[in-house]
This record gives C-alpha cells, sequence and structure tokens, in this order.
C-alpha cells in the first residue's frame, strides 16, 4: 500500500536539537574557522536532507501512476490532501532555503577572524532555526496524515474488484468467504468500524479480488456521514462490478422494499460499473417477498448455505468485468 512505508516526520524542535547538537560534534573535531564552517556545513546539510527526505518519501498526488483515484480519494476522506500537498511544498521550500543561507554565509567564514566567523556563524544558525519554526504547523500536519494514512487496507486498484454491497446480515461476508481462498481481515478505519474485508481468487490465471466494505455499501446514502460518502466515491474508482446481495426473505432484519431501494441507489451511483442484483438464501424460498420479487428483478438466485449458484454468481461477475491484462508492448 502506498502509504504504508511512510517514515515518521520529525517536529521542528527535533530537527533543529538534531542538527544543532551534530554541529557542535563537527566543530569539536576542528578548530580556528574550519570549525565554523563546518558546524554551518553540518546544520545547513541536516535540515536540508532532512525535510527534503519527508517530502520525497511521499508520492506523488499529482500523478496517477503514483497515486492512483481510489487512493487519493480514500485519502482525501481522512484527511485533508490540498493541506497536506501544501505542507509538502512549504517543507520543499524550506529545505532550499537551508541550502541558500549556507550558501550565503559559507564565504563569511572565510577570509576573517574568528570572532567575526562566529558572529556569522551564529547568525546563520538564527536563520536556520527561523526557516525551521516556520513549518513547525506543516511539520505536525504531515506527520498526523502519515499516521493516519498508514493503515489504509491493502487493496490492489489495479487487479480487477468486484465489490460486494447489501444491507446487514444478507449473506455478504459468507459469499466472499465462500469464493476466496484467504480473508485478509484488515484494521478499522474511519469510514469503517468493522474493517473493509478483501478476498483474491483466481479465475483463468487472473488475481482478482474481492471486497466486502461493511459501514458504506450496507445502508441508505441519506445515512452515510461525509467521511463514509466520500469513501464510496473512491470505490468507484475501485469497482469493475458491483454485486448487490439482498435477502428476500428479510430474515436479515431488512424488509425486501428497502433492499430494492439501496439496490437502486447504489445502481444509480456506479452507473458506469456493471451492477448485478443477487438474491442470496433461494434455499429460504419459501419465505421470500413475493409482493416485491418481480420489482427486484434479481440476475441470480443463490445459496451460499447449500452453494447452489455461487459458482454461476462468480462467473457472471468475472463476465461483468470483461478485463483484459495489459499486453506488453510489441511495435
Ligand atoms: N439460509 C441461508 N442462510 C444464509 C445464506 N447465506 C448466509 N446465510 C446466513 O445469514 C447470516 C448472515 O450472513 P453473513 O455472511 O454474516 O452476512 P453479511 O451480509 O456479511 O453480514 P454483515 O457481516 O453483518 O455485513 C449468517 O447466519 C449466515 O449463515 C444462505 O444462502 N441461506
Amino acid at each position: 500500500m502506498i502509504f504504508e512505508d511512510l517514515p515518521t516526520t520529525p517536529t521542528s524542535e527535533e530537527l533543529i536539537d538534531k542538527a544543532f547538537s551534530r554541529a557542535a560534534r563537527a566543530g569539536k573535531a576542528k578548530g580556528g574557522l574550519e570549525a565554523q564552517q563546518s558546524m554551518l556545513q553540518t546544520a545547513a546539510n541536516i535540515i536540508s536532507d532532512n525535510l527534503e527526505n519527508v517530502v520525497t518519501a511521499w508520492p506523488d498526488f499529482d500523478y496517477e501512476d503514483d497515486v492512483h483515484p481510489f487512493y487519493y480519494e480514500l485519502a482525501d476522506a481522512i484527511v485533508d490532501v490540498d493541506e497536506l500537498r501544501q505542507a509538502l511544498s512549504e517543507t520543499m521550500w524550506a529545505s532550499r532555503k537551508a541550502r541558500e543561507i549556507h550558501n550565503e554565509y559559507q564565504p563569511r567564514l572565510r577570509k576573517t577572524d574568528i570572532d567575526t566567523a562566529r558572529k556569522h556563524r551564529k547568525q546563520a544558525f538564527a536563520r536556520l532555526a527561523d526557516i525551521v519554526e516556520q513549518i513547525d504547523d506543516e511539520l505536525l500536519y504531515i506527520n498526523k496524515s502519515r499516521n493516519d494514512l498508514r493503515d489504509l487496507p491493502e487493496i490492489n486498484p489495479e487487479e480487477p474488484t468486484i465489490v460486494v454491497a447489501g444491507y446487514p446480515n444478507v449473506g455478504k461476508s459468507s459469499f466472499v468467504n465462500d469464493v476466496t481462498s484467504a480473508r485478509g481481515e484488515t484494521a478499522s478505519y474511519p469510514f469503517t468500524t468493522k474493517g473493509i474485508g478483501v478476498g483474491h481468487f483466481e479465475h483463468e490465471h487472473i488475481r482478482h479480488q474481492i471486497v466486502d466494505t461493511p459501514g458504506l455499501l450496507d445502508r441508505p446514502p441519506a445515512e452515510r456521514n461525509e467521511i463514509e460518502s466520500q469513501a464510496v466515491s473512491a470505490i468507484e474508482h475501485l469497482a469493475d462490478c458491483m454485486l448487490v446481495m439482498v435477502d428476500p426473505s428479510a430474515e436479515c432484519g431488512y424488509p425486501l422494499a428497502s433492499q430494492l431501494e439501496l439496490r437502486d441507489s447504489i445502481a444509480a451511483q456506479f452507473e458506469t460499473v456493471p451492477v448485478l442484483t443477487i438474491a442470496n438464501k433461494v434455499d429460504r424460498a419459501e419465505a421470500w417477498d413475493d409482493s416485491q420479487i418481480d420489482a427486484l428483478n434479481a440476475d441470480y438466485e443463490m445459496s451460499v448455505e447449500t452453494g447452489e449458484n455461487v459458482e454461476t454468481v462468480l462467473e457472471a461477475a468475472v463476465e461483468a468485468i470483461d478485463f483484459e491484462p495489459e499486453l506488453p508492448f510489441d511495435g
């Protein structure tokens, strides 16, 4: 996951302490003017390099190759990506500024007396510290963003992906568990308390991803808060096929009419994605709500419990994706 290995960002105080204590050590190893030069060189390098490393550790949000729209939107649900980008660019500015201060003062530490050199070196240090303090809030925001984003789910937006939606207890996780080998349950995120379920299966030697999103696609859009709505938008960039699962027996605890409304709203929101309606628990067909069955107009009836039509549904989902792997360029 692209935000997984970001290093911690130092605070401005930590960075200043580090730069000046290393500088003091470097100065002790030398004498006279050389000591002053070495101190300035060390302090400026540490500040400039550390700040540059903070920025380059992040992927470039401008390039879709670096940050897939799925992750961009998901990140934006959790942190303010514009603010983060602004903080990163100000950090880069500070890095360059430290280099400039070094270049401005280094000549003044040559061919002069030691007191003047020391005075200039101290001036340079004060300006370096000032630059770093100016980006205090930015460094804090970058570190907060790093902490908030590092636990995003391990989802590969490049893989053909089936997203499963539907009210709680209709059989989504049973289905995902049934068709995938190992199910990787992930931690909780600000947009779902239950953790996104991600599973994988192979179809004709192509790895497919199947994603269950409790807390997001299991209730009416009106009940989603802002973060959840944004996470749903992110899923629009992820889903290659949407399976809306319904339980016409309503044993899940939700009337079929409500489930139908959810299906319709998902179909409307995911208009560029094939949406299949799957009526689950056909083994309980005697309990199905006949009054809504025609309106439901399910594409498939299945039972995860008995296994009836489970493979058929999976095949249909894969067919609907119509995934063509990128072929190597052959001239
Ligand atoms: N009779 C019958 N029960 C089923 C079927 N599929 C799932 N169930 C049962 O329905 C209940 C809910 O299934 P889950 O897979 O946990 O449903 P879910 O939609 O993932 O629910 P959440 O995890 O709350 O979102 C469980 O007790 C399942 O055993 C089915 O085809 N027939």
